[in-house]
């Protein structure tokens, strides 16, 4: 279980970016963090695994107080927590099946990671866990020929491969069409679903928000401003969160898959 009670983050320039903040996400929920840009979502998001620091209050994983982890305590506490990123993060000159094995050896420069051998079993379990994103077929092509989409199903396979408890996903879908957005979701969903991964996403597209996932955290100004399951959520609530701004917002959301 994830638990936040009263958190704040000040940022060192003064932003107070999030305040007051209470929430408790059990294992296995699939919550999708959404507001304006500006708003908190993906503060809220890095809090979790110690990307940043709070600065009031008490963030707990299962238990594990957050706050007084300290140097390899931090580095084992990210093992089990996947994370998501709009834009990939994959090293793109090299395979796909190389970019996986990355997780089995966290502690390693990246070019070490690389250039390193292989068990038989880890080839095994990236293997397993390209399958589980259904692009085992891809496993020994270079990234840089894969599509977007494709991209980041490599980016959660090899968040899959790291077995972990939590997957925060920062934006995962903003950098991609429509249609490639929903099957990436729908490996979101797979995963949450079937392996009881909690999932935690930053995510800009209220209609696939309410979608796929279960809960649903609106963020205004740093603060929790609904919380709540997807199906009791309203134009009203929607009004509120956004601030009266989200015709806006999918307006420009439009612009961009346009252009994608
Ligand atoms: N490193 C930083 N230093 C100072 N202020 C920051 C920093 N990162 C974010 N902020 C500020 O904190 C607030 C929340 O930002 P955050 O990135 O969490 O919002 P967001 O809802 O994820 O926005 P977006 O949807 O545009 O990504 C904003 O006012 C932002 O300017």
């Amino acid at each position: 279980m994830i638990e936040f009670k009263n958190v704040e983050k000040k940022y060192a320039n003064g932003t107070t970016a999030l305040q007051n903040i209470n929430l408790k996400i059990e294992q296995g929920e699939f919550v999708a963090v959404i507001g304006l840009s500006g708003a908190g979502k993906s503060t809220l998001i890095r809090c979790i695994n110690r990307m940043h620091d709070i600065t009031e209050g008490q963030l707990k994983v299962d238990e594990v107080d957050v706050a007084k982890l300290k140097g390899k305590q931090i580095r084992q506490f990210r093992r089990r927590i996947g994370m998501i990123f709009q834009s990939f993060n994959l090293v793109t000159r090299t395979t796909v099946i190389k970019n996986v094995m990355v997780s089995f050896v966290p502690d390693l420069p990246l070019w070490r990671k690389l250039t390193g051998i292989f068990t038989k079993e880890q080839k095994i379990k990236a293997l397993e866990a390209l399958d589980k994103v259904g692009i085992l077929d891809k496993a020994f092509i270079r990234v840089d020929q894969l599509s977007g989409g494709q991209q980041q199903r490599v980016a959660l396979a090899r968040t899959l491969a790291q077995n972990p408890d939590i997957i925060l996903a920062d934006e995962p879908i903003a950098s991609l069409d429509p249609v490639t957005s929903k099957l990436v979701m729908d490996d979101f969903k797979r995963i949450n679903k079937d392996m009881n991964i909690s999932v935690i996403m930053n995510i800009h597209h209220v209609e696939i928000a309410l979608e796929y996932c279960d809960r649903i955290i609106g963020i205004r100004k740093g603060a929790v401003v609904f919380d709540g399951e997807s199906s009791k959520v309203t134009q009203e609530i929607l009004d509120d969160i956004y601030g009266g701004k989200l015709e806006e917002v999918k307006a420009s959301l439009e612009e961009k898959s346009a252009n994608v």
